[in-house]
């Protein structure tokens, strides 16, 4: 007798950070109906697969807001909270999985309201202020970096590690990169987590040369809020906005220079990409040096912080390491034993434990 499929309502939203392990997650649960939900105008629109409907409620400017006991946020939280009780029931869903952020407050309230069991994946070595209020509420929180749990004694924690997508586990995928890159040349992989990071790129540019004098290929994604993005031009420099095949460029990498944002890192340890991190200064309570030290700790990569980091030191430390295999290689398998590959499937496990129980 063929059964109904259970169906899921993912609520992630707003940055590749939130929604990619969410998407890794989906495609372990191909015999569910999933639906997303998210806000409109942000990156869901783009990166969710079609093939799983797009629900979107409006609650911008909720998280700025959380924490202040004004009576616009609680409004607002009010508000989006009855959106998502009615998209859950109409569509008959049976749990909720979410990746935290602004997104997540409303569908925790919602689907415990109803009586739902909810899975909230948090990625960052310090939990989120949304996750960290509302992961007692949820019937599990999984988290990405097994530090986390320490801020999170409330909650029931199990460590999953981050779902990468599916191509970053397969070593093969190097082969589909589609820039020409000479095979064996050294290449320095520039990103700025999924918007780009202008900081970042302003010294890269300002110290790239020397790189290239040493034989090494540069591989740049500006973003695209960057006014001088063009201004680079050298034979071994391939300058773009953003690259979709991620996989292959950090499998092929020999270093990347990047913000610590818990999706990026997580990707290189899979892939075992060597790295220098640059937390993004401003990140919600300097989250991402916490996600950076749990890799400068065990010999992954090396931190600056952005306020004391020139492009001389930046120019010098990366050079140093082009002209010492032995330490990248040394980090590339301290990466490689912190990733957690079947991340997606501990997670998935742990959905169909809490959603199909009920
Ligand atoms: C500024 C900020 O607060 N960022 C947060 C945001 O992640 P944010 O999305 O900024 O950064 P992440 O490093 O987590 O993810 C970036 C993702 O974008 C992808 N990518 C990037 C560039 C490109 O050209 N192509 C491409 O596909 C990367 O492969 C990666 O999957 O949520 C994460 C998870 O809560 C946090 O850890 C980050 O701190």
């Amino acid at each position: 007798m063929a059964h109904t499929p259970i169906r899921l309502l993912i609520a992630a939203s707003g940055t590749g950070g939130h929604l990619f392990p969410a998407i890794a997650l989906a495609e372990h649960l191909s015999d569910y109906q999933i639906e997303w939900l998210g806000v409109p105008n942000r990156l869901e629109t783009q990166l969710v697969p079609k093939q799983y409907p797009l629900n979107t409620i409006s609650v911008e400017g909720f998280q700025q807001g959380f924490g202040l006991a004004s009576i616009k946020v609680l409004g607002r939280l009010i508000g989006s909270v009855l959106q998502v009780r009615k998209i859950l029931q109409q569509g008959n869903f049976q749990g909720v999985f979410t990746t935290g952020g602004y997104i997540a407050g409303p569908a925790v309230i919602a689907a415990r309201s109803l009586g739902l069991p909810v899975i909230l994946h948090e990625s960052n070595a310090l939990p989120g202020k949304v996750t960290r209020f509302f992961g007692p509420w949820c019937n599990a929180v999984a988290v990405g970096f097994e530090v986390a749990s320490q801020y999170l004694s409330r909650a029931k924690t199990v460590c999953t590690g981050t779902p990468v997508r599916s191509q970053f586990l397969d070593e093969a995928t190097a082969a589909s990169l589609d820039l020409s890159i000479p095979e064996g040349a050294p290449l320095i992989v520039v990103f700025g987590g999924s918007q780009g990071a202008v900081a970042i790129n302003k010294l890269v540019r300002q110290s790239a040369s020397a790189w290239f004098d040493a034989g090494a290929w540069v591989v740049h994604l500006v973003g695209d809020k960057d006014p001088d993005a063009e201004s680079l031009k050298h034979p071994q420099y391939i300058c773009l906005p953003f690259y979709n095949n991620m996989a292959a460029l950090l499998q092929r990498a020999s270093l990347a220079i990047t913000r610590s944002g818990a999706g990026s890192l997580t990707e290189m340890a899979v892939c075992g990409t060597p790295a220098i991190l640059i937390p993004f200064p401003f990140a919600a309570e300097d989250h991402q040096t916490y996600n950076a030290k749990v890799f400068t700790s065990v010999g992954a990569a090396i931190m600056f912080q952005q306020s004391d980091l020139t492009d001389e030191r930046l120019r010098s430390k990366v050079l140093e390491l082009l002209q010492n295999p032995e330490e990248l290689q040394k980090m590339r398998r301290a990466a490689k034993a912190i990733a957690v590959p079947d991340s997606a499937d501990r997670l998935a496990q742990l959905v169909r434990d809490l959603v199909e129980k009920k």
